[in-house]
Formats: C-alpha cells, structure tokens, sequence
C-alpha cells in the first residue's frame, strides 16, 4: 500500500463515488447548522417535498444573530431580519426533526464550540457547516470545512458533498512554546508568514512537537484560523489528548463502540513516507506574543515591533498596506505596545473556550481595566458559562470590569447587537480584522485571550509577559 497522508486516510474512508475527473461524492458524517446559511437550504427542501436525509447527523444551533445580553429570548430584542433567520431556523429544526439546541437551551453556543462540546464531531469524520470556520473541528482529526447554501442543502438532502480533493501541506511546529506564547499565536504566525493566499487548494496538517502539547481547546483555536491562511482545511492528528477529550461526551460513543472506534482513530495520522506538496516549518521557540496591526490575518507582528510603513512592502503589498494604515489610523513606527484601545473582545469560535477564558482571568485576577474601556467576555455556550462560573472566573472578570454575557458569535462579527461604534479600536480575540467587521468603521486588533486580558488593564496594545 502506498504512503498516506491523514487527510488521504480520511478522504478515503468517506468516498463514495469517484467521476473520471477526479470529483467525488463524498459521504459526511456530521451536518452542523447555524441560522444565517441554512433557511434557503430548508426552504429548497421544502419546495422539492424532500425530507433530510439523515437528521441524526445534523445538528443545529442559531449563534450569529442572538443577542448576548438576558432577556434575549424575548424576540422583540433581535431587529427583524435576525429575528427572521432565528425563527426560521426554530420551525426548520422542528419540523424537519434534526437535533437542536435553542437560544434558552444551556447548550446553545457557537456552532464550532457546541459541536466538539457535545462529542459531534471524532476523530476520522468528515463534518460540514455552512460556515467557514468549520475548519475549527480539524483539531480531532476530523476532515471539517465550510459549504455553501446550496450545498447545505445538497447535504441535507442526500448526507453527501460533491468535491474534489487537495493538496497536501504540512505545517510543523518544532520544539515547546516560551511562556506567554499561545495556540493564537501559532496561528496567527503561521498566517503570517504563508500570507491570506498560502493555503489555497492545499488541507494543512499541523504537527510537531508544539502541537502535540497544545490542549484540545489549543488545537481548536489553531485549526479554526486555517481557513485565514485560504487553506481548505486544517488537520491535525488525534492522540490521547484528544481521546481523553471525546470520551463521556453526550453524543461520543460507549462500551465496545468506543473500543472499535478508538482502534480505528489510531490508526489515523501521516505515514513517514507520505508525500507532501508543500512543507511549512517554523520553530516553536522562535514565535513570539502578536497583534494583528491591518486589516488582514496576515499583518502580523510580534508584540515587541513597531508599527510598518506601506514601503516596508513590495508590489501590490503596498498600496495594501497604506490603505491597512489609513483605515486602522495608525502611524508608521509606532510601537505597537503605545496604541490605545477603547473596548475588549473576549470570545468567538477561535478563543470562546473555557481555556481561553481561564487564560485571560490568570491575568485579570485582582485587577481591574482601565477606566473608561469597555470589555466583554462573551463564553462560546452556555456550558462554557457555566463552568466559568463554577470556576468563579465569572467573579474575576465581572470585579475587574468586564460585561458577563451569555453565549453567540457576538462582536466577532457585526451581525447582532455587539458592534464597535465608527473608529473604536478593538483588542479581540477574534479571527477577521478585516473592515467593518466588529462594525463601521470599527477597528480590530486581533490577538491571544491573555493579550486581551493585558491590554483591558492597561487600556493599549500590551505584552502579556508583563503581566505575568
Ligand atoms: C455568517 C457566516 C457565513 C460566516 C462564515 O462563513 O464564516 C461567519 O461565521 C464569519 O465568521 O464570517
Ligand atoms: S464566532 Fe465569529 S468566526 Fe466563529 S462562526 Fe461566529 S462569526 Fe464566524
């Protein structure tokens, strides 16, 4: 038998029809469902009197357009057109029996945290959502990427994905991470130096020793940006780390099926010899704390740096860059430690988990933000929530000034209630800087939950070093 990659492994597992061409019909083992991509797709269903095809491998949740403040389950909170896909994604889930986790349910979150939360998405599956962050569920090993409307429907209609397969590229990450250094910055580094374009037409397979001791919630939080660096998905190996994670959860299977199911993940990861098109190495020791400074995932640079200026760049890169500096109203060789910001973002599916939250109460723990910010922990569900609270990380963030808010997708994007107002600056521990994204006109510095949490006290960019 030939060498394979993991993402040969699993591509293989889940063919179910191959044309001359090379496009495949491949078999999905778990449909998430969010309110924004899914009401045209079940409509679609409904007008051709079709039923879904498999509604005990699909899973819905509304995230992106639910308020995070109490009393949200009163409709009158949401403005029309949100209220409209939240309905609509209410009946839909009914009436087509799909698994269904409403906005007053304590499991409702971010479709990307309530998956792996509920033990949905193992390792060897193939998992879909209409949403780009689906690459979020890579970190089990799973093959797990975003889809559009129409084939959101497709999936709900047949359990099957028309696709073609990849490249294969392999990002490793040698030796530990210094203190300080985190998933987020593993990502984002990466991104920063294969660019926004570097990963299309490949799958990205993370590995090396720094990815191996990163936590499950680590790994999320890295295979949720690959899709930053354009790659079609990320991957990365499951282990005991990641067994350990899956086991007992609700929907996780028991007794001799788990025993089955864990002999086949073991055999799940890169042969020595597999063939890689492309092989990306970069020294866990080398990365240090970032902060996005433009308006993309790949203007990156290590805390410690100062502000670029448009000629730092080449080509095209530089008209790119003036307008990156114009938007963020930044001034060339500023320290990136002297930019002050007026709110904080704590959540979203790249850094809404317990660990993440743990992260930045570690550096909030007796302190207090500076006066006049405004920041907001938003937990990726309602569990995380809970557990916060159980852990009295909510007392933390609450006694040194941050809202507590109840679980969605929140100001990572300016799709409900939680936006920047015109020119406020944004430390956040979201995943897309781009313009207008946390609102009009709003300006987002992307960085780790421990970098959010350092910049709240001191009210600029700040190394978490400091503060530690
Ligand atoms: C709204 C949704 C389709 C979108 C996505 O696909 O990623 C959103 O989740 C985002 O993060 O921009
Ligand atoms: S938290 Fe942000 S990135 Fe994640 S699904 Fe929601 S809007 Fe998209």
């Amino acid at each position: 038998m030939s060498p394979k990659t993991l993402y040969d492994k699993i591509w293989d597992a889940h063919v179910a029809h191959e044309a001359e061409d090379g496009t495949c019909l491949l078999y999905i083992d778990r449909h998430l469902v969010h309110e924004v991509t899914s009401p045209q797709a079940f409509e679609g269903l409904r007008m051709a009197g079709r039923k879904v095809h498999a509604p005990d491998k699909t899973i819905a949740v509304p995230d992106h357009n639910v308020p995070t403040t109490l009393g949200r389950d009163n409709p009158e909170t949401m403005p029309e057109d949100s209220r409209i896909q939240v309905a609509a994604l209410d009946t839909n889930a009914k009436e087509f029996g799909i698994h269904y986790y409403p906005v007053n349910d304590v499991r409702q979150g971010i479709v990307h945290i309530v998956g792996p939360e509920q033990g949905w998405t193992l390792p060897g599956m193939t998992v879909v959502c209409g949403d780009s962050h689906t690459a979020t569920h890579g970190a089990f090993g799973a093959l797990a990427h975003g889809i559009g409307t129409s084939e959101v429907e497709h999936v709900l209609a047949t359990q099957t994905l028309i696709q073609k397969k990849s490249k294969n590229m392999k990002v490793e990450i040698t030796g530990s991470l210094r203190p300080g250094v985190t998933a987020k910055d593993i990502t984002l580094s990466v991104i920063g130096e294969t660019g926004t374009a570097g990963g299309t037409g490949y799958v990205i397979e993370y590995c090396g020793q720094a990815i191996r001791e990163l936590s499950m919630e680590g790994r999320m939080t890295v295979c949720n940006m690959a899709i930053e660096g354009g790659a079609r998905a990320g991957l990365i190996a499951p282990d005991e780390t990641t067994f350990e994670y899956c086991k007992g959860r609700p929907h996780a299977p028991k007794g001799a099926e788990w025993e089955a199911a864990e002999a086949w993940w073991r055999t799940l990861y890169s042969d020595d010899d597999a063939h890689w098109d492309k092989v990306i190495t970069i020294k866990g020791e080398d990365i240090a704390p970032v902060v996005t400074w433009g308006t993309s995932p790949e203007d990156v640079l290590p805390i410690t740096a100062n502000v670029p200026s448009a000629d730092d760049f080449e080509g095209g890169k530089v008209g790119a860059a003036q307008r990156s500096l114009d938007y963020m109203g930044l001034t060339p060789g500023t320290p990136l430690s002297e930019i002050e910001i007026d709110t904080v973002f704590i959540g979203s599916c790249t850094n809404g988990r317990i660990e993440d939250l743990r992260a930045a109460a570690e550096i909030l723990k007796g302190k207090k933000i500076k006066d006049g910010l405004r920041a907001m922990v938003v937990p990726g569900s309602g569990l995380v929530r809970a557990q916060a609270e159980y852990e009295g990380l909510a007392d933390i963030f609450k006694e040194a000034g941050f809202e507590w808010r109840l679980a969605g997708c929140s100001m990572c994007l300016a799709m409900n209630p939680d936006q920047l107002a015109e020119d406020e600056r944004c430390a956040s521990t979201s995943n897309r800087n781009f313009e207008g994204r946390q609102g009009y006109k709003g300006r987002t510095h992307l960085v780790s939950p421990g970098m959010a949490a350092a910049a709240a006290i001191t009210g600029k960019l700040t190394d978490v070093r400091e503060m530690m």
